[in-house]
């Protein structure tokens, strides 16, 4: 358990190393002062992954260093249940001119284990490391991404009960980072907490049960990792351009022509999503298709008021709410009419399916007035999971397992080599 309780910090900056004695002297401020973290409380139970996301410079590092101890907050309280370690900024804690193997011991100290549990447990560090007799060489000599695996498998090893995570696991390459996300949701599920800070977006999804979005040192939200995500994205404009979907927006007019499976009840007082449905490529309505098959999802939104410029997007996500898919009609270059208080539109989006077997999630974002490439002025309504289709495997296609189908072609000769 983590239990942060109004903490601040607050540092102060000065221009050149004199101002700060000149301050003292001349007793007149010299220093600008940076709002780091202001008053920021939050708790993460036992088995819990607090997502940090957040701006460059929003706090994120800060709050780390000070949940570690490697800083102190200015005011408020830190409640940790037992050990905390983890990934901080590299090179924490470490001395250049030792080899991997001092460290572990220089470090594994400095972390709470004694020379005997190191002693015990140095092989297995080492073991997860994968660094061979890399690990008898000064680590000035390692890469970035060689240093982290170093310290992550010490700072596992010294049996913390709370971790953090921050950036500096996405120096590692693809296949470590994946064996550290395994080792982190095993010691999440073995009752451990972890605060995880990450650009990652689809990592904060996969591994965090709910999140915090800070800005300028404060918490501006709170809660499920999708909203804080959606919210996060909405704030930094940068919803990226993924794919070309066929996308035909309908004007409806009357709200009787509205023919959906079910009435999502996705409404925010701008604008309603009033049906959703997906169909497969016989037209049928369905949640069930086979996989590499056109479909369409079709959805209905109503404007609460006028709506000078809307667009409309949809995200596919897979059980694990990893993003599969995103894009909108304006990412799209698809024009829309302005929609009137009370009109309607419908959205038919046609494409084809080629993920494999699983079930994804579909969600509807309806936004206004869009600027630049991705961008807009405001964001009406994200309506999150609001159908789940199931696909099973195609009995027409080869067998494989990954993400989707890539249809290799592929080609095999025999080749006549030297017999000898
Ligand atoms: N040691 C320091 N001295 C002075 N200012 C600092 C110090 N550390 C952080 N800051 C300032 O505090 C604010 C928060 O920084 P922090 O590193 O916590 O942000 P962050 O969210 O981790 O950013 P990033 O995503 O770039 O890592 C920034 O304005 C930063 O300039």
């Amino acid at each position: 358990m983590i239990k942060v309780s109004g903490v601040s910090k607050k540092f102060k900056l000065y221009h050149t190393p004199t101002d700060r004695l000149k301050e003292k002297i001349l007793r007149k401020k010299y220093h600008r002062e940076i709002t780091a973290l202001e008053n920021i409380s939050f708790e993460v139970k036992d088995g819990q992954t607090l997502g940090i996301v957040g701006q460059n410079g929003a706090g994120k590092s800060t709050i780390l260093k000070v949940l570690s101890g490697v800083m102190l907050p200015d005011e408020g309280l830190i409640e940790v249940d037992g050990k905390i370690t983890g990934l901080l900024e590299l090179g924490t804690g470490f001395d250049q001119e030792l080899t991997g193997l001092e460290n572990i011991f220089m470090n594994g100290t400095f972390l709470g284990m004694d020379k005997t549990e190191i002693e015990r447990k140095k092989d297995e560090i080492i073991d997860f490391t994968e660094l061979e007799d890399f690990i008898y060489d000064p680590i000035k000599t390692y890469s970035s991404g060689m240093l982290m695996r170093l310290a992550f498998s010490i700072a596992m090893h010294a049996e913390p009960k709370c971790f953090l995570v921050d950036e500096a696991l996405s120096v590692g390459d693809a296949y470590f980072q994946q064996k550290c996300m395994r080792k982190i949701l095993e010691f999440k599920n073995n009752g451990g907490s972890i605060i995880f800070v990450s650009h990652d977006m689809n990592a904060v999804k996969i591994v965090c049960d709910s999140a915090i979005l800070l800005d300028h040192g404060h918490i501006i939200s709170s809660g499920d990792p999708k909203d804080i995500i959606d919210y996060y994205h909405g704030m930094i404009l940068q919803k990226a351009h993924m794919g070309d979907a066929e996308v035909i927006v309908y004007d409806m007019n009357d709200t009787k022509d509205c023919t959906g499976r079910k009435n999502p009840n996705a409404s925010t007082g701008e604008v309603e999503l009033i049906s959703f449905k997906i169909l497969n490529s016989k037209n049928e309505e369905t949640l069930y298709i086979e996989s590499e098959q056109v479909i369409k999802v079709i959805y209905q939104v109503k404007a609460l008021k006028e709506l000078s410029d809307p667009h409309f997007g949809l995200h596919v996500r897979n059980n694990l709410g990893v993003s599969v898919f995103e894009t909108n009609t304006y990412c799209s270059g698809i024009k829309t009419f302005t929609l009137k208080k009370g009109q309607i539109a419908e959205l038919v989006w046609e494409f084809f399916f080629p993920l494999s077997a699983g079930d994804y999630s579909f969600s509807v974002g309806v936004a206004n007035k869009g600027y630049g490439k991705d961008a807009f002025e405001e964001y009406l309504l994200m309506a999150h999971d609001i159908e789940v289709l199931k696909v099973i495997p195609n009995d027409s296609a080869i067998i494989y397992s990954g993400v989707f189908n890539m249809k290799p072609k592929i080609k095999i000769q025999e080749m006549y080599g030297n017999k000898s």
